[in-house]
């Protein structure tokens, strides 16, 4: 960032979650992360500055090996004029969500991160005049966990996800339940895969946004959220997707375009475009292949049908990389807690200790070399336990990242076009695939994540469960179909 020329009137506001807030600048490929902190907690400068080096070391030396070279971007830590900041902050405040607003943005240490655009990422830098559009997919945790140390027989059987949406919905974070179920996502079933995309079409809560050169056309469900009708959606995406039955408008021409952005994102969700090294992760062990609750598997269940196999995702996708990688929660946060507080007691006797363990850093290659050890075998020391908290968090850290996938059509000249392409109706289209939100969760979060663990589970057995339990006949009679039937326009 060159200092004297940094203007907010060539900056604009693009999004944010719960820890950060990102903004864009209009010509340039390039976007600014900025922390964000409650009210009264700020933290000093050289603080931001340590948490943000670690957030690029840890990407550089942890999920850059784990995920592969091509799909992360650790961008670098900038010093900003802090009166740009104050002017930019200023500038944005009215385009903030209100559900945000809880937290403000840190105008005081001039640190953020600078990182390239990815939701108009090409050539690094300069913004290209092709349209391009983006898929952001948030897709949670992919797995049903495997830990005997789990006591809830429920979480056996139903994925967090699905049981989190009960109380999600219950607390009024969002109005209706998704029928989105990662392990739908993460199954490399293509039919399967097809379901979960159009389910978060759906309710796209905050597991799914669109842009539109670089612009939000889709998703985000709040106040900020611009169009949530799919005819709409049909609008924008007819230049990547005019459809191949040649109807041009009308609700066939929606479902048709619709359809051929969900086999799109599936082919390159399938795709292997990573060259790097195959990662040392080979956790090997696998729960349940679906989800009890998942509305594909329970009408197949209902239809007499097996669920079709986990037909396993390509090696060298990112799905499968990032699922290795939540893998590495190998005890669950129930046989994990213990150990978390082995730690907590060592530290209160030992409390110079924290360093020498790396809990807040450096995330360097050390660090790395000790999450590969994916030894269960309790030997009762405060080694053991740290290995298992690191890994836990670097999971938790792969549980929550999101997904980015750029599309756009090919050049008539395509050899200038280095980039993977796939086939749509209408043309070929060029795409790449990166992940964001590498941010290691912090260990202090873990006892929050035991709470929550619980609070989730009991909410769903009590209610949902014993529920479902009571009305099996008529909910079986009344046929609640996977088929996804489209809104109607
Ligand atoms: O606990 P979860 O599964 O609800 O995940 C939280 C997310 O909620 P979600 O369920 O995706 O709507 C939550 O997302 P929202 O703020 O709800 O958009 C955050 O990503 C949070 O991470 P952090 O505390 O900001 O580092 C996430 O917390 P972590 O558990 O990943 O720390
Ligand atoms: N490099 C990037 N390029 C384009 N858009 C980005 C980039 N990084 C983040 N964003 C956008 O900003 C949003 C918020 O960023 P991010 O997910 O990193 O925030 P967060 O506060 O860390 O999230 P969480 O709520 O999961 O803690 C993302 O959902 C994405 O739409």
């Amino acid at each position: 960032m060159e200092e004297g020329k940094m203007d907010e009137n060539e900056w604009g506001y693009h999004g944010e979650g719960n820890k950060s807030l990102v903004v864009a600048h209009a010509q340039r490929c390039v976007v600014l992360r900025f922390l964000k902190f409650p009210p009264n907690r700020k933290k000093s400068s050289e603080e931001i500055f340590q948490h943000l080096q670690n957030i690029v070391d840890f990407g550089k030396n942890v999920m850059k090996e784990f995920l592969g070279e091509n799909y992360v971007h650790c961008g670098e830590v900038v010093q900003l004029p802090l009166e740009f900041v104050k002017q930019l902050c200023l500038k944005i405040q009215s385009e903030r969500p209100e559900s945000r607003c809880d937290k403000d943005l840190d105008t005081l240490s001039g640190y953020a991160m600078c990182l390239p655009n990815l939701t108009r990422l090409q050539t690094y830098r300069f913004a290209e005049h092709r349209p391009i559009l983006c898929v952001e997919i948030k897709p949670k945790c992919g797995f049903i966990p495997f830990s005997s140390d789990v006591t809830h027989e429920m979480k056996h059987k139903v994925c967090r996800y699905c049981m989190h949406q009960h109380l999600k919905v219950a607390t009024g974070k969002w109005k209706q339940i998704s029928k989105y179920c990662p392990l739908d996502l993460y199954s490399g079933n293509k039919q399967r895969m097809h379901f979960a995309l159009k389910s978060l079409l759906q309710e796209s809560q905050n597991n799914l946004k669109i842009f539109k050169n670089g612009e939000l056309i889709y998703g985000c469900g709040d106040a900020r959220s611009p169009v949530a009708d799919w005819r709409e959606l049909a609008h924008h995406l007819k230049p990547f997707f005019f459809p191949s039955n040649g109807l041009a408008s009308g609700p066939h021409c929606t479902r048709a375009v619709i359809r051929e952005l969900v086999h799109v994102i599936t082919r390159v969700l399938l795709s292997s475009s990573d060259k790097g090294r195959v990662s040392a992760l080979r956790p090997g062990l696998w729960g349940p292949r679906v989800c009890e609750a998942s509305p594909f598997s329970r009408s197949l269940r209902r239809q007499g049908k097996n669920t079709p196999e986990r037909s396993g995702l390509p090696k060298g996708c990112l799905l499968y990389k990032t699922l290795q990688v939540q893998m590495l929660d190998l005890l669950d946060i129930e046989g994990l807690y213990p150990l978390y507080n082995r730690i907590e007691r060592y530290l209160e006797e030992f409390p110079e200790q924290r360093k020498t363990l790396q809990i807040d850093g450096p995330y360097d290659e050390a660090f790395y070399q000790k999450l590969l050890d994916l030894s269960t075998e309790d030997d009762g020391t405060v080694a053991f336990a740290l290995t298992k908290v690191q890994q836990y968090r670097v999971a938790m850290t792969a549980k929550d990242c999101s997904i980015m996938i750029a599309l756009s059509p090919c050049l008539q000249d395509t050899s200038s076009d280095q980039r993977p392409v796939v086939p749509s109706s209408r043309s070929r289209l060029a795409f790449s695939v990166s992940v964001l939100d590498l941010d290691l969760k912090p260990y202090e979060s873990i006892p929050h994540q035991y709470k929550l663990d619980s609070k989730i589970v009991n909410y769903y057995s009590k209610t949902v469960h014993a529920k479902d339990d009571a009305v099996v006949p008529t909910r079986l009679k009344e046929s609640e179909d996977c088929t996804l039937v489209l809104h109607k326009v």
